[in-house]
């Protein structure tokens, strides 16, 4: 297996004008600024954190803006896909629901040919008491979705998630053990600040350890408006759960590279054979 380079990305003001729908040009010049400069460093993958688009300032802001995966905002990345001839991991998109007043919190991936190739609804929704922050209740606004989802690449075959999915391990047992997410199990997030402090990097290598997969996780990060503040760096993180690429959350652009080697996978699954060792389905399933 060659190795692929895959990067992560983070640009300024992103998430307030970029290209969605408000478009502001500076923040469309970030985003395929960004992007060329991913190109020239050889990326052929490259990962935008969840609300890429747009982060809205108030309660049910982002519904107004969801658009079907074939409206324009979808259209420009899949130009800027094909333009730049590389893969696209788009998490956390606003997509338009079953009514006007429902989204669904999409993870799409575009191939470098500009088509989409899948698109994941995040499945576990955000209502929760931070402390000592906010009261969070992303069901309002937003659907679940009820598939799990991956997808062949030239990067292995992915699985995907969206944030706040990664508490929940069974999802990536599921993906690693039944549907042999061989490879790269993609989490863009914007955790808040509280609880990323405390649990975002040690759940992302706990998922890549107990996986055996390649982590690649783009983070939001800093203050978005008056009352929303992400947290996390973005990495990359092997399949022995090693953090390989770092774009730390202090910089609010920028992006980070590594390389994907799918004979690392199978390596770290060679040598510790915890698919053989497991007993799912004599011992746990039946009891
Ligand atoms: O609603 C939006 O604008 C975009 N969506 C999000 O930011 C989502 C839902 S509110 N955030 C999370 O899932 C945070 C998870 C988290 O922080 C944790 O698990 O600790």
């Amino acid at each position: 297996a060659r190795s692929r380079r895959v990067s992560l990305v983070r640009c300024r003001g992103m998430a307030s004008s970029l290209l969605g729908a408000g478009l502001a040009a500076a923040g469309r010049v970030g985003v395929v600024q960004m992007t060329s400069e991913a190109a020239s460093a050889g990326v052929k993958f490259l990962c935008f954190p969840e609300v890429f688009s747009f982060i809205g300032s108030k309660d049910g802001e982002s519904v107004k803006i969801a658009e079907p995966l074939d409206g324009p905002i979808m259209q420009r990345y899949c130009s800027l896909a094909k333009e730049s001839s590389m893969w696209l991991s788009l998490g956390g998109f606003q997509e338009k629901g079953l009514d006007d007043s429902h989204q669904y919190n999409t993870h799409v991936i575009i191939d470098d040919s500009g088509e989409i190739r899948s698109s994941y609804r995040k499945i576990h929704l955000f209502d929760v008491d931070v402390p000592g922050n906010m009261v969070y209740k992303e069901s309002r606004f937003t659907t679940a979705g009820d598939s799990i989802v991956t997808v062949d690449t030239p990067f292995g075959r992915l699985g995907l998630t969206v944030c706040y999915d990664l508490r929940f391990p069974e999802l990536y047992q599921c993906l690693r053990f039944k549907h042999q997410a061989q490879v790269v199990l993609l989490v863009p997030s914007a955790f808040t600040k509280v609880t990323g402090e405390a649990h975002w990097e040690i759940l992302l290598r706990a998922r890549a350890i107990e996986t055996q997969c390649y982590v690649i996780a783009a983070a939001q990060a800093g203050k978005h408006n008056e009352k929303r503040e992400s947290y996390g760096d973005s990495i990359i993180i092997d399949p022995w759960g090693t953090v390989i690429a770092r774009l730390p959350d202090r910089l609010s652009t920028g992006f980070a590279v590594a390389d994907i080697d799918l004979s690392k996978v199978e390596a770290v699954r060679t040598k510790m054979p915890i698919s053989e060792h497991r007993k799912f389905d004599s011992i746990w399933k039946t009891s």
